[in-house]
């Protein structure tokens, strides 16, 4: 008999983390909505007019006849280019092992037919499919992961700010629409992921996130491979969860002792699309390459955002950062995936620009993102360098802290990064 989980935290952290993910280092993450329609500021556009931000008053201004409301956008959320094999061939090239898309932001519409969300969804206005669907197929046809991002909250949801409006008191919200949305999401197209968010107006009692936690991991169709994040109602995040998000780009720069997941986006300013971003405000693939070296070396995964168009196009500055990406780990990859913590992290004192990865004759399921303890195989150790050492002095970086003989192997791959393999003789 497979062990059932209690519906509380204790014993919902029992549960070991699936295997997969551990492994898979690398994700993409996908903001798409009707937020990409004026793809202006970022996702939180209708909260920023909502809230009458004069920038976004002065843009409706401007670019819209009066009355024009955030609803009137989504008929033009059009998708018409969306190649669903072309995005997932990208995704593969870029390294990635896993994919997370927005199947509901705060905006409350759905890219996929929500039974609950009557005109609010991709199905019934604007590209007339189902997103998550198309996605889903395309993204398993190449051998990765799929997974769902899902806000818990919805800005405008009257049956949500009924419920917060008496203090969360009620409880109408996740029973009648957030549960049967996210098992409806569940069923169908079997996640590997849940991204959760949104979480944080409401404690985790509020939301019934345990319960819904037991059923993912008791009975329903992906418990032996789902992963969820750590968002689950306020004072959760950086405490429950498979793996922990805590704060976006969190990035500790030392080990940690649960597996964690650096989610940052390659437009430096927003999640989603904006059409007036300028090359200053995207991720150099140095600036990429640093944030996944020293993740994955601190036992993390990155999980790398795009914000396609509305027209279902991912532009071409976000291409080639994804590509360039995808050589590196076509050369270096072997330092990377499959990969765990070693005893030392970087070389804080003597190169702060040189991160140790390493790999276990015997993968350590129970503790993932632990260091090799005395009596485990270390089969290679990486050393990776985000800068050449002052005068090849590569022998200085490990000698004295480790018995390891002299590389017998490196790749000198791109001016951005190196990767040196270390075995014993
Ligand atoms: C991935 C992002 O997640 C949330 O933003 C957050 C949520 C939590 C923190 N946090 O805990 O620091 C910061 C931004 C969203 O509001 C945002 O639009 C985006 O989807």
């Amino acid at each position: 008999m497979p062990k059932r989980y209690l519906p509380d935290w204790s014993d919902l952290d029992k549960r070991p983390l699936p295997e997969w993910y551990d492994r898979a280092k690398v994700g993409i993450f996908l903001h798409w909505g009707v937020f990409s329609v004026p793809s202006f500021g970022s996702e939180w556009f209708w909260n920023n007019l909502e809230s009458m931000n004069i920038k976004y008053i002065e843009f409706m201004k401007k670019n819209y006849p009066p009355g024009y409301t955030y609803q009137d956008f989504a008929h033009m959320f059009t998708a018409e280019f969306f190649d669903p094999d072309e995005w997932a061939d990208l995704f593969n090239k870029s390294g990635a092992k896993y994919v997370v898309l927005t199947s509901k932001h705060h905006e409350g519409y759905t890219l996929f037919p929500s039974k609950r969300s009557f005109s609010w969804n991709a199905v019934d206005i604007g590209p007339h499919r189902d997103l998550v669907k198309d996605l889903a197929d395309a993204v398993r046809e190449k051998a990765m992961k799929f997974g769902v991002y899902h806000s818990l909250f919805e800005w405008y949801n009257p049956i949500y700010k009924e419920d917060k409006f008496k203090l969360f008191e009620t409880q109408n919200f996740p029973k009648t629409k957030l549960w049967p949305d996210l098992q409806q999401l569940v069923n169908d197209y079997n996640p590997s992921v849940i991204w959760a968010d949104g979480d944080w107006e409401a404690l985790d009692t509020y939301w019934n996130s345990t319960a819904i936690l037991a059923w993912l991991y008791n009975d329903s169709p992906v418990k032996d491979e789902i992963v969820v994040n750590d968002r689950w109602g306020i004072g959760i995040n950086c405490h429950h969860g498979d793996f922990f998000n805590c704060v976006d780009r969190y990035n500790p720069g030392k080990l940690q002792p649960h597996k964690w997941e650096n989610a940052f986006t390659l437009d430096k300013v927003s999640w989603g699309y904006r059409r007036n971003m300028i090359l200053n405000e995207v991720m150099t693939i140095k600036e990429v390459l640093r944030e996944l070296v020293s993740t994955v070396s601190c036992g993390g995964n990155v999980l790398i955002n795009v914000g396609p168009t509305k027209e279902g196009t991912i532009s071409p500055i976000f291409q080639e950062r994804l590509l360039s990406l995808g050589d590196w780990l076509n050369i270096n990859g072997e330092a990377i995936y499959n990969t765990s913590p070693w005893i030392y992290q970087n070389d804080t004192l003597e190169n702060e620009n040189v991160w140790y990865t390493c790999t276990k004759l015997q993968y350590n399921a129970q503790s993932p993102t632990a260091v090799p303890g005395p009596n485990e195989t270390v089969n290679a150790v990486y050393a990776i360098f985000l800068k050449w050492p002052e005068n090849n002095i590569l022998w200085k970086i490990v000698n004295g802290s480790t018995e390891l003989s002299l590389p017998d192997y490196a790749s000198v791959t791109s001016q951005h990064a190196w990767s040196l393999k270390l075995t014993h003789k």
